[in-house]
């Protein structure tokens, strides 16, 4: 548990991926701790699915996007296993994975000497608002973020400038608005400790590491981390419900870069868990959020729930195959079927926003349905931001409702999602590393076993 102190400063440049002379705090170093595992009998328990066809069709659709357009390739699919020498990255059991039996534990235990981590990764964001333009640079260096074509590329980064300085002042009046800065930071690593809790409940101690894709800690660190704490199989879990090439893919992305050239790396035993909005956990934990708020209204029966999620430019999800749109219509569409099941048969609806420049995102647009609505005499609406509770995007057109004609119209209720450091959520997160704790061990073991058997054959040859 004990912070381990890095010391100078990070530029405001994007950290190359081979950069591991990086120096900052990197305060979530955890002491290690021997691990229970179990047994492959465990592994073939049928997992406890929220199934429906296209639950399938869309993981599967995913594993067969694993090339983009632009020939870039990306992990997608709920849960990518790594083979413990290989340099890539390898996608592997994808389709009907991703939502397990939350139940999965308990029995046929051994305990070993391993020593496990769980690296949560998220996007990361400026925590005070001088942070803000660096931080939207290290975001628009990303090539997942702009992605320009290969000829072009030499200028991601004096874009990137460009656009940061551009960006900056309408990003610091989203952040002002909330308190001056992003509480992702915070947020994280709440549920770094809460993760770090349901796996103690469990009887799996492990190491728990935040790494930040565009601010502190960054992904570099953690690797840094990692490193130094002699870990011997990692579980990665990017705390984005839903698979983006923005998001998981970049962040995935990093760390291909980075195991790719460091020799204790690319032996390390990974299982990447890709998407968990389909876990029952996860639905269960928005179902209840939603199901409370509604409550908070004279005619619950009436309300209107307006999804919002950030979006993504609908060239990602056209031209390079990202699933994001499916996994996040689905998302709604399981949540939608666990409030139905409690009774609750609301209207619904689904819009993204966060656009950013000229190009087209995913339709429709927050702000526009929002008008839609209002004119179609909708009286009570629920908005629900998919994802976290500082979603600065939404509030931004919330507050833009509430100061107009929209104030009128709507009896607004916004529901203040904190499912992210709920202990339901920690509990159902727990449960799909849990369920990666043995396979990547099963198939070092494999490995090795290979290696063995191959080398006596060689021996008895000679
Ligand atoms: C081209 C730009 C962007 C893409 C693509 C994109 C995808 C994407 N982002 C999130 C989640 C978050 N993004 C956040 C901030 C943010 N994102 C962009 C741009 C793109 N995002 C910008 C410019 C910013 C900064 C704020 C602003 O200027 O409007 C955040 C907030 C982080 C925080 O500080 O708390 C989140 C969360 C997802 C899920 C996603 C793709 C699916
Ligand atoms: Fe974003």
């Amino acid at each position: 548990m004990d912070a381990t102190s890095f010391c100078g400063a990070l530029p405001q440049t994007k950290l190359p991926a081979s950069n591991r002379n990086f120096s900052r705090s990197c305060p979530r170093a955890r002491s290690v701790v021997s691990v229970a595992r179990h047994s492959s009998e465990e592994f073939q328990q049928p997992d406890k699915l929220y199934s429906r066809e296209s639950l399938v069709v869309s993981s599967s659709s995913s594993a067969n996007k694993g090339m983009t357009a632009s020939g870039r390739s990306y992990l997608s699919g709920p849960v990518v296993k790594r083979n413990p020498v290989g340099q890539a990255f390898c996608a592997a059991s994808v389709v009907g994975v991703g939502a397990y039996c939350e139940g999965f534990v308990d029995s046929h235990l051994h305990v070993t000497e391993e020593k496990v981590g769980v690296l949560l990764l998220n996007l990361g964001g400026p925590e005070t608002l001088n942070d803000v333009q660096p931080f939207l640079f290290n975001l628009f260096a990303d090539p997942d973020i702009i992605r320009l074509p290969r000829l072009f590329q030499f200028l991601q980064k004096p874009l990137a400038k460009l656009i940061s300085v551009l960006r900056a002042p309408k990003s610091k009046e989203g952040y002002a608005s909330i308190g001056g800065g992003s509480p992702l930071r915070k947020i994280t690593d709440e549920q770094a400790d809460g993760i770090k809790m349901a796996l103690k409940a469990k009887g799996l101690t492990a190491n728990v590491y935040v790494g930040m894709r565009y601010w502190y800690p960054f992904t570099e660190e953690a690797i840094h981390q990692i490193k130094k704490d002699k870990i011997t199989k990692l579980v990665v879990l990017p705390l984005y419900p839903q698979f983006s090439i923005s998001t998981t893919g970049s962040s995935l992305r990093v760390l291909q870069n980075i195991f790719s050239e460091d020799a204790y790396l690319s032996r390390l035993p990974i299982a990447i868990i890709q998407s968990w909005y389909q876990r029952e956990g996860y639905i269960k934990s928005m179902a209840d959020l939603i199901g409370e708020e509604l409550q908070k209204f004279a005619k619950p029966e009436e309300v209107m729930i307006f999804f919002s999620a950030h979006g993504v430019p609908l060239t990602y999800v056209e031209d390079a195959g990202d699933p994001y749109k499916d996994q996040m219509e689905e998302c709604i569409y399981l949540i939608m079927q666990e409030l139905k099941a409690r009774g609750s048969y609301n209207d619904h609806t689904l819009a993204y926003q966060s656009r950013v420049g000229p190009v087209q995102w995913l339709k429709p647009y927050t702000d526009e349905v929002l008008v839609e609505l209002g004119q179609k005499g909708v009286k009570s609406l629920l908005a629900v931001p998919v994802r976290y509770a500082t979603c600065i995007f939404l509030f931004r057109a919330v507050n833009w409702c509430y100061s107009s004609f929209f104030q009128l119209v709507c009896a607004f209720h916004i529901l203040i999602q904190v499912i992210f450091t709920s202990p339901t959520l920690a509990v159902c997160l727990v449960g799909a590393i849990n369920h990666e704790y043995i396979d990547p061990v099963t198939s070092f073991t494999m490995f090795y076993l290979l290696i063995y058997c191959s080398t006596i054959i060689m021996k008895a040859s000679l």
